[in-house]
């Protein structure tokens, strides 16, 4: 039997449908119908504009915050009905972590580590090594990038078949973001773990060839691997000597822009027969780039 057989048979890690969240007191939902599958084995994108709902999402999921409407499964279980077994298998990163300011880094480990029946103590002693954090620091004086850290490595130890990020690199300096992707990277390829982690810095998720899920409006508006992005969605340049007076409609784009004797196009599912037929009849030079996640992102929501 093919390897992808087998992946496909597992039952999503988590399964969502007809999620919905308001708060109180605001006019629209935040979450307004998601339906989600996510597979094992992947890390998982989830991009957003401010507000888009990103940490609300990621807190329904782990059972943090109450949904309105809608079942959410991890490991094939209702996450509505609280099992110890299951939370010992998720690792949950917040957006800030602000608590036990008083507890020095290292008693800090060993006190969470004695609530898990694993933790992988090579694992923390080389993430302490590497990320430079003095164990014998008092967390409350630690820089917002160390206290990141902190909280990756208290998520990482326990090895979890879910980790769940909340935008976990925004303080983190490049060399600690990059060796912290890698690691990323490690535990999906190698242990066949899952990740869910919300960013604004596209090019992380590039460098981990990740599955998107973009949310916008409430609903989840585009969720497939980044390869299919960039083979959806497209950077196209037209270029001609009269310039651009009236830009053509070409269906499918998503945004234009002109410069000059330049029109920059994004397009969705446009076939190069399509574009080649445009750039023949405006009698313009026609060429198609790689996209940036950046520059799909900034088209799309
Ligand atoms: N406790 C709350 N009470 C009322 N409204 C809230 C609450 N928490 C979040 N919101 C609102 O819900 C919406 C989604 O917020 P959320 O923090 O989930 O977005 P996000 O995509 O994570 O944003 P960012 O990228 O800025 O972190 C925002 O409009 C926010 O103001």
């Amino acid at each position: 039997m093919s390897k992808t057989a087998t992946v496909d048979r597992d039952p999503p890690v988590v399964r969502v449908r007809g999620l919905r969240k308001s708060y109180p007191g605001t006019e629209n939902a935040v979450l307004d119908g998601i339906d989600w599958d996510i597979p094992r084995g992947r890390v998982i994108g989830l991009l957003g504009r401010n507000g888009a709902g990103k940490t609300t999402l990621m807190r329904c999921l782990l059972g943090l915050l109450p949904v309105d409407e809608g079942e959410i499964e991890i490991f094939g279980e209702p996450m509505d009905e609280p099992r110890g077994e299951r939370l010992h298998r998720i690792g949950f990163v917040p957006q800030t972590f602000d608590l036990f300011k008083w507890m020095r880094v290292g008693s800090y480990l060993n006190f969470t580590a004695a609530f898990y029946r694993h933790w992988n103590r090579t694992l923390e002693n080389r993430l302490v090594d590497n990320w430079g954090l003095d164990r014998r620091a008092k967390i409350g004086k630690l820089s917002e990038g160390q206290r990141q850290k902190l909280a990756i490595i208290r998520a990482m130890a326990p090895e979890p078949d879910l980790l769940v990020l909340d935008e976990p690199v925004a303080s983190l300096d490049p060399q600690t973001r990059a060796a912290f992707m890698n690691e990323l990277i490690d535990v999906v390829r190698h242990y066949g773990k899952t990740v869910i982690l919300s960013t604004h810095i596209t090019a992380d998720l590039e460098r981990a060839e990740a599955d998107i899920a973009l949310l916008d409006g409430g609903r989840l508006v585009l969720e497939m691997p980044l390869a299919e992005l960039r083979e959806r969605i497209r950077k196209v340049e037209l270029t001609r000597a009269c310039g651009w007076s009236e830009p053509p409609e070409v269906a499918g784009a998503l945004s234009s822009e002109v410069a000059g004797t330049r029109l920059t196009l994004i397009v969705d599912q446009v076939g190069d027969a399509q574009l080649g037929a445009i750039a023949k009849q405006y009698e313009a030079e026609l060429s198609v780039e790689r996209i940036t996640l950046e520059d799909a992102f900034v088209a799309l929501a």
